[in-house]
């Protein structure tokens, strides 16, 4: 069985759904094969994997990027519970930039977004005790780590109210006063 592969609104961006093999114990899946992603369009090595547990639903990680020349491509999936994943286009340029693209992952649905650097990145848990596990093209640079405030892009996020956030992530500079290091040259 085949990788299922999804184009989203904004280019590069792609979902990647692995196969799921099912038995009477339960299922098995590969979450990630170099070949088969490679194939689909994905960089062949990643240097660090991430694990994120929220407790509660209505979490909000995020806006945030990892700057030049530390940029991180993200290869994100939900292993317990449900997110919806965003990405927005911050390379500068491009005609899609301030655009943002969302996705609902989740354990039901094994659905994967592959998020190449040019771009931030957020989620919204959907039920409690949400992991996310993802897999980043570049190691943490925490100099180079960048926030833009979750709700200064224009996102219709399906909140349940106020949501929670880091105090980082709810002191962060609005994107209207944000200036891209995402060069044309690097893209
Ligand atoms: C990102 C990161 C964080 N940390 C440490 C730094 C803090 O002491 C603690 C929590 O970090 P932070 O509040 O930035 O975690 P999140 O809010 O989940 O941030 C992440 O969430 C959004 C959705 C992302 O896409 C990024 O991967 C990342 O920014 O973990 C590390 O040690 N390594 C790391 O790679």
């Amino acid at each position: 069985m085949d990788l299922l592969i999804e184009k989203t609104e904004l280019d590069g961006v792609i979902c990647i759904t692995p196969p799921r093999f099912g038995d009477d114990r339960g299922y098995f899946s590969e979450t990630w094969n170099q070949e088969r992603f490679v194939q689909a369009g994905l960089p062949r090595d990643f240097s660090q994997d991430n694990h994120s547990f929220s407790s509660h639903l209505n979490t909000l990680r995020g806006l945030h990027y990892q700057a030049p020349p530390y940029a991180q491509g993200k290869l994100v999936r939900c292993g317990r519970g449900r997110i919806w994943d965003v990405a927005v286009d911050i390379r500068k340029n491009s005609k899609t930039y301030g655009a943002w693209t969302a996705t609902e992952l989740s354990f039901e649905n094994r659905k994967q977004i592959w998020i190449p650097a040019g771009f931030l990145h957020g989620f919204l848990t959907l039920e409690d005790e949400t992991e996310v596990f993802y897999k980043c093209t570049h190691p943490y640079v925490p100099a180079a780590d960048g926030v833009i405030a979750w709700d200064s892009c224009g996102i219709d996020w399906p909140l349940a109210g106020a949501p929670i956030v880091s105090e980082k992530d709810g002191s962060a500079v609005a994107f209207s006063d944000f200036s891209s290091p995402f060069e044309p040259e690097l893209f």
